[in-house]
């Protein structure tokens, strides 16, 4: 018998998964899923992010699985994005998830996790990634899904699919922090959150650094997009865990990238500050303009645990980087090129030396966000 349970990561009381949760009683601390590992950790049957079923939530009934066969996705090597960024570059494209986005890896288990505690309705605060996300996954598991959304600030093609999936859109008048607020508010009155405050979102996120690990065991960094810092805490958790049931080869540094006109988690990390202090974010990385970082604990441990560090990229770094990912017929969304243009400015100043073995994850498809002005148009 495996056992999961959920633990505040600011005072550590537990609590057992019997319904939802998502911050400490107590302290109001943000919770984690802690697990007693078994002897066996991957279904070898399956592909994905159902392959780590032990890793993930080893007490969910495979009957109650919601997937849509999420994960597995391509790891790239391009010459031309390599020349680019100054070193031997290798991608790893979550745009590639059944919705286009890295959020299908955590939603197909939130989702999972609110038919087994017999949630009927889900909700989300959203730049439009986790809205689709969480508006398909809820649909497949016959839940009414309403999404929060800033105002104006969504990319068409990610509105679209979030109203195809029949999700419920209420638009808010500010950012995504503010809607993530208003949010909250559906939560206290029983629905079931889908951002990445819910600790099994983040337990479904760990699969990519599965999977970047069976590609290339003795990898050496990592880079990601930050905004909502879900990510990065998910990747961070999965990289502890493994590193105590002594499974790494090395622990691989973590590289967060924030955009610049959005990167509190960034001062907060040169300044040596104690606690983040929000901003109001503008950057045409849209996914990414986010102020007030839910996640910035989890996340700040992972850095830290991974002797990481955490860049911040301007926007002219986010477009460049994007248009050659796009040219070299890969492709990506504006946010998820923050990764590329992090490690490229990371060689320039010489934090990563030439035979370092990096991945940089593109967290969004091309097609969600087209409107950005980097194209050759004649
Ligand atoms: C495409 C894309 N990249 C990166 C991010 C940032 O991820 P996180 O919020 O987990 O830091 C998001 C959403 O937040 C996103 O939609
Ligand atoms: N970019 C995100 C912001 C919400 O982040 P989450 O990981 O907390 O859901 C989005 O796509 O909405």
């Amino acid at each position: 018998m495996v056992f999961s349970s959920l633990r505040c990561i600011d005072c550590g009381h537990m609590y057992g998964i019997d319904r939802s949760r998502y911050r400490c009683d107590r302290c109001g601390g943000l919770l984690e899923v802690t697990h007693e590992f078994g002897d066996q950790l991957y279904d070898f049957r399956k592909r994905g992010v159902w392959k780590y079923r032990y890793l993930i939530h080893p007490a969910l009934p495979e009957s109650l699985t919601v997937s849509r066969n999420e994960g597995a996705t391509t790891m790239y090597r391009s010459d031309r994005v390599s020349q680019y960024a100054g070193i031997s570059l290798h991608l790893k494209h979550d745009g590639e998830n059944p919705t286009g986005s890295f959020k299908d890896r955590g939603m197909t288990v939130a989702v999972s996790e609110a038919l087994r505690l017999g949630m009927k309705r889900t909700v989300c605060a959203s730049t439009g990634n986790t809205a689709a996300s969480a508006a398909s996954y809820s649909a497949v598991a016959g839940m009414e899904c309403t999404v929060y959304v800033p105002a104006g600030k969504v990319s068409q093609s990610k509105m679209a699919q979030t109203l195809a999936y029949g999700a419920r859109v209420v638009e808010v008048d500010g950012t995504f922090d503010n809607a993530l607020e208003e949010s909250l508010d559906l939560v206290e009155d029983g629905s079931y959150t889908l951002n990445s405050i819910n600790p099994w979102r983040v337990e479904g996120q760990k699969t990519v650094l599965y999977e970047i690990l069976e590609c290339m065991s003795d990898v050496d960094i990592i880079s990601v997009p930050a905004g909502n810092l879900g990510n990065t805490s998910a990747i961070g958790k999965a990289i502890m865990e493994l590193d105590t049931l002594g499974l790494l080869k090395k622990v691989p540094r973590l590289v967060a990238v924030q955009a610049e006109g959005a990167a509190p988690f960034y001062r907060m990390w040169v300044e040596h500050s104690e606690s983040i202090s929000r901003v109001e974010p503008v950057t045409v990385a849209s996914a990414i303009r986010i102020g007030n970082p839910v996640s910035w604990k989890k996340a700040r441990r992972a850095i830290e645990y991974t002797s990481g560090t955490v860049v911040s990229v301007s926007d002219e770094e986010i477009l460049e980087a994007k248009r050659c990912i796009d040219r070299a017929g890969i492709g990506c969304e504006p946010a998820s090129a923050a990764s590329v243009a992090g490690i490229r400015k990371m060689v320039q100043e010489g934090e990563i030396s030439r035979d370092e073995r990096v991945v940089a994850i593109l967290t969004g498809n091309l097609l969600k966000d087209p409107m950005s002005p980097v194209g050759n148009k004649v």
